[in-house]
């Protein structure tokens, strides 16, 4: 199989599943570099670890060494459609596209730019990041789902064994928007300048995340779009749980907090390496939805322009501002100015 993209989701699944089938990484020449200096080493918060000299990964530069029967497209939701473009030209005609991607639409993009292919959505549920050149962390628990399709059925055996069972799902749409929802604190994590889990534990940064999220879920009520129940409580109830103080909800959310000390979002990893944001197709995707319903999403559209002011010159906001400025967000927007 190939993983088209090897940034940390991709070097991360991709790396553990070369343990267990022919997996071709598409990578970068910078990433190639980094790979074949330094070899992969994988690693997680319960004390998993896996070294990969360079020379034993099969690494590929050019879009058409992506030929495979299953092709994981890992890449960030504003490189979808160039991905796309590429492959176009070189899958065969029924190969399986799994999008490993945060984000409704990616899965779309791809099956309007790949029609012969059977392309699939994913979910990757926990957090990687790439702690230094060529070693990913992930930080977080969590099951990767996939539409159900029974040309997984030869792919998903490897998946297990590498100890990443892939979850079939009948209800990937729902799946996804939950998951935004748990997106949505991309941002507020990399606003918060924060490690994820300090950032949850304080219900000043929840409260910020939960007003985002209420908004979402209103939207998405509205739209009739249902929301799949990815955690023991039903999604519709996060903003509540994320509400309460400190202490009950670190008995409430428990497997929310069972976060390693340094995970951060991936969004926050944007930032630091100076590249484009994913927060068009995460907090983009709830004011879209809204202005077809004839509806505002003001705090969800406010995020962005705060990203956006922050990839182009970095602050350091406290929650306390985070959310006064979402509060007068929806309350310039009720009063219609
Ligand atoms: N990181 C995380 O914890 C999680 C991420 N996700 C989602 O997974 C997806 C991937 O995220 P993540 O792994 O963090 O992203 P990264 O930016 O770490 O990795 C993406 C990689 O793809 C490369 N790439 C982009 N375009 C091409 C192309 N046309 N050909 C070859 N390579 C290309 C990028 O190279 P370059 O940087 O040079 O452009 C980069 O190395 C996103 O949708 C994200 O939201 C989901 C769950 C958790
Ligand atoms: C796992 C999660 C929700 C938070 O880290 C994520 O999807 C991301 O960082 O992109």
């Amino acid at each position: 199989m190939v993983v088209y993209g090897a940034g940390s989701i991709g070097c991360y699944i991709g790396g553990r599943l070369h343990l267990h089938a022919r997996v071709r990484l598409i990578v970068r020449p910078r990433m190639a570099d980094v790979l074949l200096d330094r070899g992969l080493t994988l690693t997680d918060l319960h004390g998993y670890r896996q070294h990969t000299d360079g020379h034993q990964l099969d690494l590929g530069l050019d879009p058409h060494d992506a030929h495979a029967p299953l092709v994981l497209v890992t890449v960030k939701s504003a490189d979808t459609a160039q991905v796309g473009a590429e492959l176009a030209p070189v899958l065969s005609a029924g190969t399986t596209v799994i999008s490993f991607q945060n984000g409704l639409d990616n899965a779309q993009v791809l099956r309007a730019a790949l029609p012969r292919c059977t392309v699939l959505a994913g979910m990757v549920p926990f957090n990687v990041l790439q702690r230094e050149p060529g070693v990913f962390h992930q930080g977080t628990d969590g099951q990767l789902m996939a539409d159900a399709h029974p040309a997984l059925a030869r792919a998903a055996p490897a998946f297990a064994s590498a100890g990443l069972p892939l979850d079939q799902r009948d209800d990937m749409p729902a799946v996804q928007r939950a998951k935004l929802l748990f997106n949505l604190n991309n941002a507020i994590n990399a606003l918060s300048d924060l490690p994820l889990r300090e950032e949850l534990a304080d219900r000043d940064w929840r409260r910020c995340l939960a007003l985002a999220q209420r908004e979402a879920i209103a939207i998405f009520k509205a739209a009739h779009l249902p929301l799949a129940k990815l955690t023991p409580l039903p999604s519709a109830w996060l903003p509540a749980v994320l509400s309460l103080p400190d202490a009950l909800y670190s008995r409430v959310a428990k497997r929310m907090l069972a976060i390693d000390p340094l995970a951060r979002s991936s969004t926050w990893e944007d930032l630091r390496a100076g590249r484009r944001t994913e927060v068009d197709a995460i907090h983009g995707a709830i004011v879209r939805l809204a202005q077809d319903l004839g509806r505002q999403a003001p705090v969800n559209a406010r995020i962005i322009e705060w990203v956006r002011a922050q990839e182009a010159s970095p602050r350091t906001w406290t929650a306390a501002q985070l959310r006064a400025a979402m509060d007068a967000s929806v309350s310039s927007d009720s009063s219609g100015v």
